[in-house]
């Protein structure tokens, strides 16, 4: 099973990027993980609505380009379906059993996804109502994915 995480922009927090090799180090017991940055668009405060738009497709390009046709992809969204752990695993375990072998996880950026990622993906996943900044997101999405393969494989994790 191969997992891919495209995210935009690039990780700069020395924790961030601590945190995140160790749960790719872990997930590499059970998955191929790939880690893919696509770059961001710089997005000032002062943007029009129309130029959010842009900013948002332009990253939603580059993330799209890096999307296979059979891809399984889930898209984080906020205002995607809230699910449990358990539930998360059982997703993941059913891709597996039925031949999905590259599940997709999406990450926007600061502005979010693009209309045309949102249509390309299979399953929006919101972690709550609540926003995180996407470089955390990717922290707390593989220490999820992680958490799916050891309660899919029976194993002791923390409650
Ligand atoms: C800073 S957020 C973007 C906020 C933007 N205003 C929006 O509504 O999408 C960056 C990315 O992190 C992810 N993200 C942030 N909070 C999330 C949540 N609660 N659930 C799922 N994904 C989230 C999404 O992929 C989002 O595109």
């Amino acid at each position: 099973m191969k997992i891919t995480i495209i995210s935009v922009g690039k990780l700069k927090e020395k924790y961030l990027k601590q945190g995140i090799a160790e749960y790719v180090k872990r997930l590499g017991a059970y998955a191929k993980i790939e880690e893919i940055e696509v770059p961001d668009e710089k997005a000032p405060e002062n943007l029009s609505a129309a130029d959010m738009e842009l900013v948002k497709q332009k990253e939603g390009d580059r993330i799209l380009a890096k999307i296979g046709a059979d891809d399984y992809v889930i898209s984080l969204e906020i205002k995607g379906e809230m699910i449990t752990s358990e539930q998360l695993a059982s997703k993941i375990d059913k891709l597996t059993t039925y031949g999905n072998s590259k599940i997709v996880f999406v990450i926007g950026g600061s502005l979010g996804l693009s209309y045309e990622v949102q249509q390309r993906s299979n399953y929006a996943l919101s972690f709550s109502k609540m926003t995180f900044p996407h470089q955390v997101m990717r922290l707390v999405l593989l220490e999820q994915v992680y958490r799916a393969f050891r309660i899919n494989r029976g194993e002791p994790y923390h409650k």
